[in-house]
C-alpha cells in the first residue's frame, strides 16, 4: 500500500513529463522548479538531491549508465521529499544529512552550524603556523589545541586528522553541538586524541574546566561575529534552520571575540597564537580593543584574506609581560 502510494505521488508529480524518468531528467525538472520558485542554487541543489539518491557525492561522479537510466518509484520519492525539504529553504546540508569539509566528510544536523568554505582557510593558516613554528608548538607531542565554538567539529576533526600528533580540546556551550562533534569524531575514529566539553565560556569560572589541560599552544575559533543588526539579513537558509546563536555576535560582532581574547592568555604558552575567523570590519575593532587591554599581553600579527579577497582571518599572539 505505501509503494503504491509513493508512486502514485511521483506519478501525479511528474505526469506533466513525457519520457522515461531518468535522474538528468530529475535535474532538469527540478532545477526549473526551483528556478521557478526562486530558490537559491537551483542546479546545484537538484543535483546533489538526485545524486545523494542515487549513492554518490556528485552529480558528475555518477556512472554516466545512470543519468539515463529509469529511476524507481522509490527513488522517484525520495527525490520529490528531499526536494520538497529545499522548496521549504531547508540548506542541502542538512537534507542530504552529511558534507565535506577539509576532505572529510562530516555529519550534519540542524541546527548546528553548517561549516562554510571560508573556514578551510581558517584551518590551512593553522596548518601553516603549525609547520612553521614546529619549535613552538611541542615538535615531539605535537601541539596542544583549543578550539572554541566546535560546531560540527570541521575545524577541530581537520586539524586532528592532518596533524598526528596533536591533541585538540574542543568545547562549544550547546549540547547538540557537543554530541555531534563526539558523533563526526567517532566516524572518522579520531576520537583518542579529542576532548569534548560543554561549556560557555562566557560564563563564571569556565577557565577552572580548560586550566587542567594547559598550557595550549593554539587557540582557535569561528565564533558567532555577525553584527547584530545584519542579522536579520541572514537568507531563510539560515535563518530558518541554523543556530541564530552560533552567528550572532552581539552590537559589534564582538561578544564572543572578546571573551576569547581575554580567556586565551591565561591558558596559553608564553608564545602562543590565537587564530579566529571573522568579519571583515573586526580586523580594525580588534586591534584597537588590544591597544586598550595592555594588560593581556596580546599583538595583532597578521591578517589574511578569504577567496573574496576580504580581511576575514586574525593572528593574535601572545609575548611575554
Ligand atoms: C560560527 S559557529 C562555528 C562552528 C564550527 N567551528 C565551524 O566553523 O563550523 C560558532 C559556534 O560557537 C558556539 N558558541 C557560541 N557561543 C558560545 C559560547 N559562549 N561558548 C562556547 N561556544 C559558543 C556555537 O554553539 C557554535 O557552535
Amino acid at each position: 500500500g505505501v509503494l503504491q502510494g509513493w508512486a502514485f505521488n511521483s506519478w501525479k508529480t511528474y505526469s506533466s513529463l513525457t519520457g522515461p524518468l531518468s535522474a538528468t531528467g530529475m535535474v532538469n525538472h527540478w532545477t526549473r522548479v526551483f528556478e521557478e520558485r526562486g530558490i537559491p542554487e537551483a542546479r546545484e541543489s537538484s543535483e546533489y538531491i538526485v545524486a545523494h539518491v542515487l549513492g554518490a557525492k556528485t552529480f558528475q561522479s555518477l556512472k554516466p549508465a545512470l543519468w539515463t537510466k529509469p529511476l524507481t518509484p522509490q527513488q522517484l520519492e525520495c527525490i520529490q521529499e528531499l526536494c520538497g525539504h529545499r522548496l521549504q529553504r531547508m540548506p542541502v546540508q542538512y537534507i542530504l544529512g552529511e558534507w565535506d569539509f577539509q576532505g572529510l566528510s562530516l555529519k550534519m544536523v540542524p541546527p548546528v552550524f553548517i561549516p562554510r568554505p571560508e573556514t578551510e582557510e581558517l584551518v590551512e593558516w593553522v596548518l601553516e603556523e603549525v609547520a612553521q613554528r614546529p619549535h613552538a608548538m611541542r615538535a615531539q607531542d605535537g601541539p596542544l589545541i583549543l578550539e572554541v565554538g566546535c560546531g560540527s567539529g570541521a575545524i577541530t576533526l581537520s586539524l586532528l586528522s592532518q596533524l598526528p600528533k596533536s591533541r585538540v580540546v574542543a568545547v562549544d556551550k550547546e549540547e547538540a553541538a557537543v554530541s555531534l562533534t563526539h558523533e563526526n569524531a567517532q566516524r572518522l575514529q579520531l576520537q583518542d586524541r579529542i576532548r569534548i566539553i560543554c561549556l560557555d565560556i562566557t560564563s563564571e569560572g569556565c577557565c577552572t574546566h580548560l586550566l587542567p589541560w594547559s598550557p595550549m599552544d593554539l587557540v582557535v575559533s569561528n565564533p558567532p561575529y555577525i553584527f547584530r543588526k545584519d542579522m536579520e539579513q541572514l537568507a531563510p537558509e539560515i535563518y530558518s534552520y541554523e543556530d541564530l546563536l552560533a552567528l550572532d555576535g552581539g552590537d559589534e560582532g564582538m561578544d564572543i571575540i572578546t571573551h576569547i581574547l581575554t580567556l586565551a592568555p591565561q591558558l596559553l604558552n608564553a608564545s602562543g597564537s590565537i587564530f579566529l575567523e571573522v568579519d571583515p570590519r573586526h580586523p580594525e575593532l580588534v586591534s584597537s580593543w588590544l591597544q586598550s587591554h595592555p594588560d593581556l599581553h596580546l599583538s595583532l600579527v597578521g591578517v589574511r584574506e578569504d577567496f573574496c579577497g576580504r580581511p576575514r582571518f586574525l593572528h593574535v599572539q601572545k609575548s611575554a609581560p
